[in-house]
C-alpha cells in the first residue's frame, strides 16, 4: 500500500514555469492595465502552469463528495445525529443536496463516494469503496488502522484516476461525515502545533457548552493516541477519518495526473493539509475556493499558504464553497481565450 502511494506522489510534476511565464506575459498583452484582474490573473497563470496549455478550456468538472462516519460522535460533538450521514448520501444521489444544485448551475458532476458510512447503501449511482463502517471513537484509541488510513488514501487516488479516464479535466473536493469538524480540528491541531481551542470550531452550529465540550474531546483524542506530528499518516489514522483520508488521496491523485482541485471548506482544507504534508509538490496544484465561517479555516489556509478566492460565510461543507468558485475559473479561462490585445483592437498602450 505504501509503495502505491508513493507511485503516486512520485508521478506529482512541478508546474510548467515556461508555460507559466508566457501566459503572464500574454496577460499583459490583453487591453487591460497589467495586473488589473488581480486574482483571475493569477489563477490564469496557475491552471496555465498545472495544465501545461496557456488556453486551457477545463470543460469537464467533477465534484467527488467522500462520505464517512464517525465513532467520535458518541462524544456528543455535533449538533445533528450521525444517522444524517448516509441520510444525505441519498440526497447528493437524487440530486436535491446543496452541491447538486451549486453543481448543476456550474455545469459539474457529482460524484458520491461511500468511503467508511456505518451503514450498507446501495444505489446504482453511488461509487462504493467503504474501507470500514464507521471510524473508531478517537478518545478511547485509533480513528483507524494505519492501513486503513492508507487504504483511504490510494482509493481517494483511484478514484481521481478512474474519474481522469472519463474525461474530467478539474476537481471540487467535497465530503458528508457528520462529527467531521472535530477529527479536522484534530489533525490541524497536531500537523501544525497549534492549541485545540484555536482551531475547533462550531461546524454544524453547537452551542457555547458543546464547543468547549468538543475542544475537550480534541485535546483527548491528542493525549490519548500521541500522533507523530512529522508521521501525517499516523496523524490521519489516529485521529481522522475515512473520507478525510479519501479527500487527500483525491488531492493527491488529481495532482498526480495534472489537474488543477478546488479546495472547499474547512474539512477539505485539512485534507488538502494531510496531501501537503506527504507531498509538498502537490500544494500548486490545489485552489483555495472560499474561506469558510468556521472559525479556524483562515489559520488553515494560512497553514497551507493558500489564500482564498471568496467569503460568503458559508460552512455547509459538501464542496459547497469549491462548485462557486467554478464560474471564477471559468472566467480565468475566457479571459484568456476571448480577450482581444491591444494589437488586435488598435488601442494604444500605456507609459511603461
Ligand atoms: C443536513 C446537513 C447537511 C450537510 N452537508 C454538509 N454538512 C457538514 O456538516 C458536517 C460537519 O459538521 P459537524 O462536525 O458539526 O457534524 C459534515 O457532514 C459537513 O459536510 C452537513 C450537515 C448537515 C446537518
Ligand atoms: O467549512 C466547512 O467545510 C464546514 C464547516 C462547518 C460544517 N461543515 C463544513
Amino acid at each position: 500500500m505504501m509503495d502505491t502511494l508513493h507511485r503516486i506522489t512520485s508521478d506529482i510534476k512541478p508546474l510548467n514555469t515556461k508555460v507559466q511565464a508566457e501566459t503572464a506575459a500574454y496577460l499583459d498583452t490583453l487591453t487591460k492595465p497589467p495586473g488589473s484582474l488581480g486574482k483571475l490573473e493569477s489563477l490564469a497563470i496557475q491552471l496555465a502552469g498545472i495544465t501545461g496549455q496557456m488556453k486551457p478550456t477545463l470543460a469537464k468538472k467533477s465534484v467527488v463528495v467522500m462520505a464517512g462516519d464517525h465513532g467520535v460522535c458518541e462524544e456528543g460533538i455535533s449538533a445533528f445525529p450521525a444517522e444524517v450521514t448516509p441520510q444525505m448520501v441519498i440526497n447528493f444521489l437524487n440530486g436535491g443536496a446543496a452541491v447538486n444544485v451549486l453543481a448543476r448551475q456550474a455545469g459539474a458532476d457529482v460524484h458520491c463516494v461511500d468511503i467508511g458510512v456505518a451503514t450498507e447503501l446501495n444505489h446504482e449511482k453511488l461509487l462504493s469503496r467503504n474501507i470500514g463502517r464507521g471510524t473508531a471513537n478517537m478518545v478511547k484509541g485509533p480513528a483507524m488502522t494505519r492501513e486503513e488510513a492508507l487504504q483511504s488514501l490510494v482509493t481517494g487516488a483511484e478514484v481521481a484516476a478512474e474519474l481522469v479516464s472519463q474525461g474530467t479535466q478539474l476537481f471540487v473536493t467535497g465530503e458528508m461525515g457528520i462529527g467531521n469538524t472535530t477529527p479536522s480540528a484534530a489533525i490541524f491541531s497536531v500537523l501544525s502545533g497549534r492549541q485545540p481551542s484555536e482551531v475547533v470550531g462550531r461546524g454544524t452550529g453547537v452551542t457555547d457548552e458543546r464547543l468547549s465540550h468538543k475542544i475537550q474531546v480534541v485535546e483527548q483524542a491528542i493525549q490519548v493516541n500521541a500522533p507523530q506530528a512529522e508521521d501525517p499518516i499516523d496523524v490521519l489514522a489516529k485521529v481522522g477519518g475515512y473520507e478525510i483520508g479519501g479527500l487527500a488521496g483525491l488531492i493527491l491523485g488529481a495532482a498526480a495526473h495534472g489537474c488543477p482541485v478546488l479546495i472547499d471548506g474547512f474539512i477539505s482544507s485539512a485534507a488538502a493539509l494531510v496531501a501537503k504534508s506527504i507531498c509538498p509538490e502537490a500544494l500548486s496544484y490545489m485552489i483555495a475556493s472560499h474561506v469558510s465561517h468556521e472559525q479556524a479555516h483562515v489559520l488553515l489556509l494560512e497553514e497551507l499558504g493558500l489564500h482564498p478566492m471568496l467569503q460568503m460565510d458559508m460552512r455547509l461543507g459538501e464542496g459547497t464553497g469549491g462548485v462557486l468558485c467554478l464560474h471564477l475559473v471559468e472566467a480565468a479561462c475566457r479571459i484568456m481565450s476571448e480577450m482581444a490585445t491591444f494589437e488586435s483592437a488598435g488601442i494604444s498602450g500605456g507609459a511603461v
